[in-house]
């Protein structure tokens, strides 16, 4: 996942368990060349740099959508919506090009429209406003994008939603967070969402204030009245041009595949979850562009159940650089408010797992032994990596295998695709990969492949 966007700051995550474990359940025949190869790339060359990287989701599983929560540039002009009036935007119409005056409103319908995608013949050069007012019964979507997305569009599927297991709250110093209302299991669901806006990111990057802001606005007023209110009721963080400023601060950075997929979405409940380090929940998009959020431990009634926005491998000097760079709050989570000592703890943690998963990686290193596939497990544990540990089961278990421990890898196997299933959804590639090694761990290609060299 390349994350080259302008105006914002440049990732240098250094956590590269995902391409480690790509390359060992890909490329079995190549494995050792890969991983030689592969180690011998400086890590910011190697690793995906943003939270959902780190659930594994775009490197492991083609077919899942590339996401991660990523703020677009920051808002360039002045010019509240709220300002705007309801029925129309007040856009400047010389300020975008109207191809056709095709515009209609659907809040009068009692009976929701067929779900169905449309041009509005709004655009900015080649980037327009398409509708599916129809969509989910009647939730509606928008989407300014190319006629080249339309296709892609059409495929998209609304989610099931599930009963809320949380209320909203205000939190000090975070504005509104999510609160368990009761007792939630580890692989619990708490939100799955379609997207209520999608913005092709080249929209953001390329378009001047003056026709970007009067086409954001012109495409919130055709979402459907209940979805209209819940987007523009979202926190915007920094000010200035109000959706913009939403976009802002509640955008998931969302690959929708081929050369120009790069889009921005926007999920109004979703958008309510604060950052935390360590976070209780974990968040993946399919693809069917559906969000879904889902615990990853144990949370009691009254919890507040968070995400993380930022690379939680990165130590906790650079993660509050980040959160402060790209979303402008300092970070007060449970990790980072650790006191000095505990804090040096935890970064010598962190850089002791990157090495050890360098190792792990790397076929022909003589290191790799039981003692230290426990370490790198126990060290997940006491960081409470919880939202992240799928990738370092998998490790743990291929490398069991290698070392010729049949009953260990099976263990860790089973734990790895369970973990697997609870990050990244049961359709991901390595749940199964896991599943077979847990199955038949002597026909595994890595069967005593340390112990045969
Ligand atoms: C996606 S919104 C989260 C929901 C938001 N609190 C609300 O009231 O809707 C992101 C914004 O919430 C705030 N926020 C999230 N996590 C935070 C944290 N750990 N510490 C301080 N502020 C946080 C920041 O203002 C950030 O820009």
């Amino acid at each position: 996942m390349a994350m080259k966007q302008r105006n914002s700051p440049t990732p240098t995550s250094t956590h590269h368990l995902n391409i480690i474990v790509t390359t060992m359940l890909r490329s079995p025949e190549y494995l050792p060349e890969i991983i030689k190869a592969t180690m011998k790339l400086s890590h910011p060359l190697l690793l995906a740099s943003c939270a959902s990287a780190i659930q594994h989701q775009a490197l492991l599983n083609p077919a899942d959508s590339d996401s991660c929560l990523w703020r677009p540039p920051p808002p360039r002009l002045a010019c509240a919506i709220d300002e705007l009036g309801d029925h129309q935007s007040g856009a400047n119409p010389s300020t975008f090009s109207k191809k056709a005056s095709r515009h209609s409103h659907h809040e009068t319908q009692k009976a929701p429209p067929p779900s169905k995608w449309e041009a509005t013949h709004h655009c900015a050069g080649q980037y327009c406003i398409f509708t599916n007012p129809g969509f989910a019964h009647g939730r509606g979507m928008v989407a300014i994008t190319t006629s080249a997305t339309l296709p892609k569009l059409k495929t998209i599927e609304p989610s099931h939603p599930i009963p809320p297991s949380y209320h909203l709250s205000p939190v000090p110093g975070k504005g509104l967070g999510m609160i368990a209302n009761h007792t939630l299991s580890r692989g619990a669901v708490v939100t799955t969402e379609s997207p209520a806006v999608l913005i092709h990111r080249g929209f953001l990057d390329t378009t001047p204030p003056a026709q970007q802001h009067p086409l954001l606005d012109l495409a919130i007023t055709h979402l459907p009245p209940a979805l209209r209110t819940a987007f523009l009721a979202q926190m915007g963080h920094f000010g200035g041009h109000r959706v913009a400023d939403i976009l802002a601060t509640n955008s998931f950075q969302m690959d929708l595949g081929g050369a120009d997929g790069h889009h921005y979405g926007n999920f109004p409940a979703v958008s309510r979850f604060n950052h935390d380090c360590r976070p209780n929940v974990g968040f993946r998009v399919d693809g069917r562009l559906v969000h879904t959020t889902t615990v990853v431990r144990g949370v009691a009634p009254g919890e507040e159940l968070s995400i993380s926005y930022l690379d939680s491998f990165e130590s906790r000097e650079r993660r509050r650089q980040r959160a402060k760079m790209a979303w402008g709050f300092e970070c007060a989570c449970s990790q980072c408010t650790l006191g000095e000592e505990a804090v040096r703890g935890s970064d010598a943690r962190l850089e002791e797992i990157a090495r050890i998963e360098g190792l792990l990686g790397d076929f022909q290193a003589a290191e790799v032994n039981a003692a230290l596939l426990r370490k790198l497990v126990k060290l997940y544990r006491d960081e409470r990596l919880d939202a992240g540990v799928s990738g370092a089961y998998t490790l743990v278990a291929l490398n069991y295998n290698m070392l010729g421990d049949a009953k260990l890898a099976v263990k860790y196997a089973k734990l790895a695709r369970e973990a697997v299933i609870i990050e990244r959804g049961p359709e991901a590639g390595d749940a199964e990969a896991m599943r077979e090694l847990a199955a038949a761990p002597k026909e595994h290609f890595t069967w005593k492949a340390r112990v045969q060299r």
